[in-house]
């Protein structure tokens, strides 16, 4: 099993190219089951994460070809992807690919609109939290589906004519639901709109690819989403955003390590809330033509107090990179929890770096030190695993990070980027 080695001490100077955002081109690749023409994805991330999509995908009768190959997997950064599916081939989304990835549950909307019925295995992915999808089942009952959970299984069936138009709020804000109801609701009888849904910059993208293919969305980005139901959805090409998690996760590295990086191929506008918190670290942050640069040359980092929340809030996302930056803070400083109830499995590990935190409900107290040190520590979640190596980057001496299948769920080279600016990261293959 890879491992990741990383020398702290080293700051970090020049650029890093920001890749295709893994939350916008999961869902992206999924609208692609909603019509019989062909789906181009330009900017896809090379992740583990698309890899199992692509997976779920063929079983589903998705039809992948890679830069114009019929092959699934380059070696090059962020690809361009035909995606077809002329005919689906299967409406079930088996337990042993499903339940490696959350995001692959999704397909139940799609599958549901264009053949009527769906039986789809209960989700997996990080583990942090319970994740239910009653959200999912309320919304798709609302178009007129019936849900069923069966042996594990969501069996889904639309009524006869398919998904009827409807009025719909979510009790509580979520990415997921917000994207599976804007594809079952495109080909819908009738209009929807959805009230209280994720703003994301992944939901605007989604509608703003569904939209190319034919649909009639509008408000994505805001409370309200509005869609007007077409009887087919056509091919399209659209580019996948940047990654705004990536983006800030370097930008916290570079707040963490010091130094000057250039972080290229991203925008400031998709996570200004975030780049605001670093900025009151102490580190600069400013816009480039083509990207963001970040700067933070002498000059201590110093502590400040976040609450996660959905878009436009700081990121859940970058709450575990945040907190590694603040093991070295001046002083004290709290991050609050709200979006997930078990996203603080960092925590010990980040101690045995030599981090003061202390836990109390959902918020940690961290009380900066001035060195840590660098030691074996286990990724246990996608971002959890990356704030180590934020963390081992200002550690002194080594530090090794087990169980790296999850940093590679996310990032792309991660390895490479930061060696590009003078980190001492390896891969290591046992
Ligand atoms: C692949 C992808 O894009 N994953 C992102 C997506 O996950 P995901 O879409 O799974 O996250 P949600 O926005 O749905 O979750 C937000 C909250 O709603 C709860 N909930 C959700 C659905 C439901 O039916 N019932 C319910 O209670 C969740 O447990 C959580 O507490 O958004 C999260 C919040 O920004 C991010 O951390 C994930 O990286
Ligand atoms: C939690 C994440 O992913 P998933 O929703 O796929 O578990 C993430 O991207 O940080």
């Amino acid at each position: 099993m890879d491992r990741i080695r990383i020398i702290g001490g080293n700051p970090l100077n020049g650029v890093i190219p920001i890749s295709g955002a893994k939350n916008a081109a999961l869902p992206l690749m999924i609208a692609s089951l909603l019509t019989s023409d062909t789906l181009t994805l330009e900017n896809v991330p090379h992740l583990a994460d698309v890899e199992q999509l692509v997976r779920i995908l063929g079983n589903h009768g998705v039809d992948i070809a890679v830069n114009g190959r019929r092959e699934r997997q380059t070696d090059g950064y962020s690809r361009t992807i035909h995606f077809t599916c002329r005919t689906i081939a299967d409406t079930t989304a088996p337990y042993d690919l499903v339940s490696k990835m959350r995001a692959s549950f999704w397909v139940i909307g799609p599958l549901l609109a264009r053949e009527g019925k769906a039986r789809v295995s209960l989700p997996g992915g990080c583990a942090i939290g319970t994740r239910p999808v009653d959200l999912f089942i309320e919304g798709l009952q609302a178009l007129g589906a019936t849900m069923e959970i069966d042996g594990g299984y969501i069996n889904a069936t639309a009524p006869k004519g398919g998904l009827i138009g409807t009025r719909y709020t979510f009790p509580k804000v979520s990415v997921g639901a917000s994207h599976v109801m804007m594809m079952a609701a495109s080909l819908a009888r009738g209009t929807t709109v959805i009230g209280n849904a994720a703003r994301e910059p992944e939901v605007v993208d989604l509608a703003n690819c569904l939209n190319a293919m034919g649909a009639k969305i509008t408000g994505a980005g805001t409370q309200t989403i509005t869609i007007e139901g077409v009887t087919s959805l056509s091919g399209a090409r659209h580019r996948v955003l940047p990654d705004r998690i990536e983006t800030g996760t370097y930008a916290m590295a570079v707040a963490m390590a010091g130094g000057d990086v250039v972080l290229e191929g991203t925008r400031a506008d998709l996570l200004e809330t975030a780049l605001e918190t670093i900025r009151r670290s102490g580190a600069e942050i400013t816009d480039t033509a083509d990207g963001i640069r970040v700067v933070r040359n002498g000059g201590g980092i110093k502590p400040v107090d976040i609450v996660t929340d959905p878009f436009p809030g700081f990121p859940t996302d970058l709450q575990a990179q945040f907190m590694a930056l603040m093991t070295k803070s001046s002083g004290v400083s709290h991050i609050t929890e709200t979006i997930f109830e078990n996203r603080f499995m960092h925590v010990q590990e980040l101690a045995r770096l030599g981090a003061k935190i202390s836990l109390s409900g959902q918020t940690a107290k961290i009380e900066g030190v001035q060195r840590l040190r660098g030691a074996p520590v286990m990724a246990t979640d996608l971002r959890a695993s990356v704030s180590l190596v934020i963390a081992g980057l200002a550690a002194e001496g080594e530090t090794m990070v087990s169980r790296v299948y999850h940093l590679d769920r996310g990032f792309e080279r991660l390895e490479e980027k930061l060696t590009r600016c003078g980190a001492i990261v390896e891969r290591v293959s046992d």
